[in-house]
């Protein structure tokens, strides 16, 4: 059932670029997908640095005698990365390439079924993109579908109920299975970090969850498009899938783009803006993006993990009062993403809005 009264986010709605992709004579990207702009100027790949992309193993996590040089890790990779790859989290291979199908087939499907689920006018879940607030605004080269999965409230049950009942069962599943590890890793951080409970743990309990699947086509011209515009999360934590193992996120480090390789299974953690407020700035949510290329498709899954929309965020105390200083106002998660979603996304700039 969808709660009433929710207050709606809207992005304006824009074409397929799938079906742009499916036209017979395509050739030519259309203008609004051409990149000519500040992107171009500055990418400086580093394929070196991808090696030292901190892994972090999930079962030494939250073993007895490893844990304590994990946590370790853990606590380096969000302080010094804000993203890290992490191994050994439970998820089955098996049920990870059924998932694999089933976004495929589902991205597949004709137009007129896609279409019963595209976003509608004055709303943002379902297929679409996000933060597209001007009709003059450059588009990505690729397609989305979003869902809020948690609170059970807040699902949109004119969505929920004409996805294709297997896809359901599988993405309620793997939204199940994700959900318990972010909090294991809220958990983890909490401790690394000595902060109360209340401080964080506590805020993610009533966890709001949603999840963009993200379907980027192959470019003709992948050099002058971009799949996904270089932004940060807004989330507490995100954790991402590559799901078709196809390369493609790159991380901004040092100024420097690093190229997020894929390993069979592992899942991409990052550290969103929410979680650098409640940390007072020790673990940091970095920018990145998605480059697309001429030859094969891409797809991604991105679980996002915030606080309840009412819940009050702010810099933990204990932080605060051990670093003397609190580097961030208090505001609910709502109005976090009011200013999040209403505007054109340019790297951290809203976190900045945040700043004391
Ligand atoms: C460049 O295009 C975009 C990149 C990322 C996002 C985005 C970031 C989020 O943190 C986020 C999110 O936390 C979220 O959960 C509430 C969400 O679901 C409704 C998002 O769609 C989302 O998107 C947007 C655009
Ligand atoms: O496709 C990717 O690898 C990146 C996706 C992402 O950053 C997002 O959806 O927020
Ligand atoms: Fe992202």
């Amino acid at each position: 059932m969808e709660a009433e009264g929710e207050k709606q986010w809207s992005s304006l709605i824009v074409p397929s670029v799938l079906e742009i992709v499916k036209e017979k004579n395509f050739t030519t990207i259309p203008p609004r997908y051409v990149r000519l702009d500040q992107e171009k100027t500055e990418i400086l790949n580093d394929s070196s640095l991808s090696s030292e992309i901190p892994v972090i193993d999930m079962t030494r996590l939250c073993s007895v005698s490893a844990m304590d040089s994990e946590l370790k890790k853990l606590d380096f990779a969000c302080q010094d990365w804000g993203f890290f790859q992490l191994v050994n989290h439970g998820i089955d291979s098996s049920f990870l390439e059924k998932l694999e199908t089933e976004v495929q087939d589902f991205f597949n499907l004709p137009m007129k079924e896609k279409q019963k689920l595209w976003q509608r006018s004055g709303e943002f879940e379902g297929f679409g993109q996000v933060n597209i607030v001007s009709e003059n605004q450059k588009l990505d080269w690729g397609d989305m579908f979003i869902l809020t999965t948690e609170p059970i409230r807040s699902r949109k049950s004119h969505l929920f109920s004409k996805l294709p009942p297997p896809f359901r069962e599988t993405l309620e599943t793997y939204s199940s299975e994700v959900k318990s590890i972010a909090k294991i890793l809220f958990a983890k951080m909490a401790s690394v970090l000595e902060i109360k409970h209340e401080e964080m743990e506590d805020l993610f309990d009533d966890v709001w969850q949603s999840i963009k699947i993200n379907y980027y086509p192959p470019c003709p011209q992948p050099d002058q498009v971009m799949g996904l515009t270089q932004h940060s999360d807004a989330a507490g934590l995100t954790i991402l899938l590559q799901v078709n193992q196809v390369e493609g996120l790159q991380i901004k480090k040092d100024g420097k783009w690093v190229v997020v390789k894929p390993l069979r299974d592992a899942l991409v953690v990052n550290v969103g803006e929410i979680l650098e407020i409640i940390t007072n700035g020790r673990y940091r949510s970095i920018e990145h993006r998605a480059v697309v290329n001429s030859e094969k498709e891409r797809l991604s899954v991105a679980m996002f993990h915030s606080p309840g929309k009412e819940t009050i965020i702010r810099p933990a105390k204990s932080l605060v009062d051990r670093q003397k200083q609190c580097l961030f106002k208090s505001m609910s998660t709502q109005e976090y993403f009011d200013a999040f979603f209403t505007q054109k996304l340019n790297g951290k700039s809203h976190l900045d809005l945040m700043r004391i």
